[in-house]
């Protein structure tokens, strides 16, 4: 079949347009108009089957040159009454995915119901003869729709057949639906695209409204909320997942064990044991035996063998408080067990590997320790990898409200008294309170006011011990800037001499307010601890406060 030039060009021509195009609607328009240049036709429909495959949907028509894109909801039917709807052509067309093709609808019945075509051509005055339906079909050879070609034009421009142009109109079907294909494709991609960045977008929020909310209720079921908590808690929070030793560090009853309890039931090792040892409370053999257990007659009275506590905690934890107190010899067979991941029990010649995380704890300042020479300074870097600070309880804020109320609730169900409240001086009083025990003092301090009160009644200032009552509150910040008010500063004064005025009294503050504890100090001040002993020597500053530690 020889084609004319310009059709062929025009073939070509639309192979590059279709595949520039991804918008579905945009390349079925492209379609329908390259359809009329190829094959000279004077009009043109292209209609897709609906996502249900049950419908053909008119998309885009052209009658001459006019295109008009049509946004039909409800196309031709491929059924109706339980039966293939083959009186129309296009449906017949699609259902078979051959072409059709019609010399002249008006020419007595040929098969297809042309009535809406014959009442168009009423309405418009024009006349349709030929007709070629093509089916649009994927690699696969599933129909995606069909091409309608109406009034086939010959090189002049006068009414012809669509038979010589068979071939040809085959020929763009096929990449018109291979374009379509691909357009779908890249169409469901980009939903699925957007689908996924929405639920990643949901996610995120999700995750974020957790950790939030994680944040919130503090999940380690610890109370307190004040900053300083916040800050403890978002350093546990990087360590519960990981296997790392903790240091934990704090005046006593700041909730050591609390955190070290807490740690461990939101590890991976929740399900094993956790074993408390006090390694200040017990003498030194007695010690050593419970850690790493002994051997049947390795000393007088051992009569059996004995697990230490290493092996106790296997797989799990093994919290070691006040480990600034362990003896020297115990602290070099630590070392050990730390190093090695090994413990040999006393009196047996062999070790045997244990998986144990070893959370310590301390109220002493360790660095101190070191250099008196009664704190290994390898133990020390073995343990701190990781060490979490805890605030003391005048650094907490509303805290002690809110540990008060939920120690009020403790003792009053436990002692079955009606829960009674803070009266406001009360509430006043604690609040100013240092507490140098701190929360295992506070708690002692409600139970004693609980068993006090009558059921249901305010608990008084009078309720409280009377070294809480009568105690200087606390310094507060303010006082520190009244004292440093550029009224108050003495008029003839370098700035040098001003500045270390400054310097010293802003050190002497720091360090009563964490209770003369250097390693925390120099934290909190930011600077390394070697700097604050050489000002604290060169101020003379009076440690007479310092708590032995
Ligand atoms: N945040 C808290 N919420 C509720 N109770 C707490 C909290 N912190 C501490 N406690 C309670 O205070 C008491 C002291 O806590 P814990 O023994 O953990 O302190 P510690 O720092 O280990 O003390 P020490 O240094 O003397 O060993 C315990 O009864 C504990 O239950």
């Amino acid at each position: 079949m020889q084609y004319h030039q310009t059709q062929l060009q025009a073939l070509l021509a639309s192979t590059t347009a279709f595949a520039t195009e991804q918008n579905i609607n945009a390349l079925l328009k492209k379609i329908v108009i390259h359809a009329g240049e190829v094959i000279a036709a004077e009009g043109v429909a292209i209609f897709v089957l609906d996502v249900t495959k049950t419908y053909l949907n008119l998309k885009v028509a052209k009658w001459r040159d006019e295109v008009r894109e049509v946004n039909e909801t409800e196309g031709i039917p491929l059924q109706s009454v339980g039966q293939f709807n083959t009186d129309n052509i296009c449906v017949f067309a699609a259902l078979t995915g051959k072409p059709q093709l019609i010399d002249d609808i008006y020419a007595g019945f040929i098969g297809f119901d042309f009535s809406s075509i014959y009442e168009q051509d009423k309405r418009y005055g024009t006349k349709t003869h030929s007709l070629m339906v093509v089916p649009l079909r994927d690699h696969e050879e599933k129909t995606l729709g069909v091409l309608l070609l109406a009034n086939a034009k010959n090189q002049q421009g006068e009414p012809s057949s669509f038979v010589a142009m068979e071939a040809l109109a085959l020929s763009f079907a096929a990449h018109a639906a291979v374009a379509l294909n691909n357009a779908y494709l890249i169409d469901a991609n980009k939903k699925l695209i957007d689908l996924l960045g929405e639920s990643n977008q949901q996610l995120e929020a999700e995750n974020k409204h957790l950790k939030q909310s994680r944040k919130r209720l503090n999940n380690y079921q610890i109370i307190g909320e004040s900053k300083a908590m916040q800050q403890a808690y978002a350093l546990m929070d990087k360590v519960v997942a990981s296997p790392v030793n903790v240091l934990l560090r704090g005046e006593t009853g700041t909730g050591k064990e609390v955190f070290a309890r807490a740690i461990h039931n939101n590890s991976e090792r929740s399900n094993n044991p956790f074993i408390t040892q006090n390694c200040a409370a017990v003498p030194e053999q007695l010690l050593e035996s419970e850690l790493f257990g002994y051997k049947k007659g390795s000393f007088t009275g051992a009569t059996t063998d004995k697990k230490g506590l290493f092996d106790e905690a296997n797989s799990g934890t093994l919290f070691l408080d006040e480990i600034g107190d362990m003896p020297l010899n115990l602290q070099a067979k630590l070392l050990r067990v730390l190093q090695e991941g090994e413990v040999r029990p006393l009196g047996a010649t062999q070790s045997h590997k244990v998986d144990v995380r070893i959370i310590a704890a301390t109220h002493c300042d360790l660095e101190e320790k070191i250099t008196a020479g009664s704190f290994r300074e390898d133990l020390y870097y073995r343990l701190s990898v990781f060490p979490i600070f805890l605030p003391a309880l005048r650094e907490r804020g509303d805290d002690v409200i809110v540990l008060a109320k939920h120690f009020i609730r403790l003792y009053a169900k436990n002692y079955g008294n009606l829960p009674a409240r803070l009266a406001p001086s009360t509430i006043e009083i604690l609040k100013s309170y240092s507490f140098p025990g701190n929360v295992r003092q506070l708690q002692n301090i409600i139970e004693r006011a609980v068993l006090l009160v009558d059921s249901g009644t305010a608990i008084l200032p009078e309720h409280l011990p009377e070294q809480v009552c009568n105690a200087e509150p606390a310094e507060s910040t303010e006082t520190k800037s009244q004292v440093f008010s550029l009224q108050n500063l003495p008029v003839k004064q370098s700035l040098k001499e001003a500045v270390q005025d400054y310097e010293s009294a802003l050190i002497e503050r720091y360090l009563q307010a964490n209770n003369w504890n250097q390693t925390r100090t120099a934290e909190v001040l930011n600077m390394p601890r070697r700097t604050l002993v050489e000002k604290i020597n060169r101020y003379k500053i009076v440690t007479k406060g310092k708590r032995s530690h």
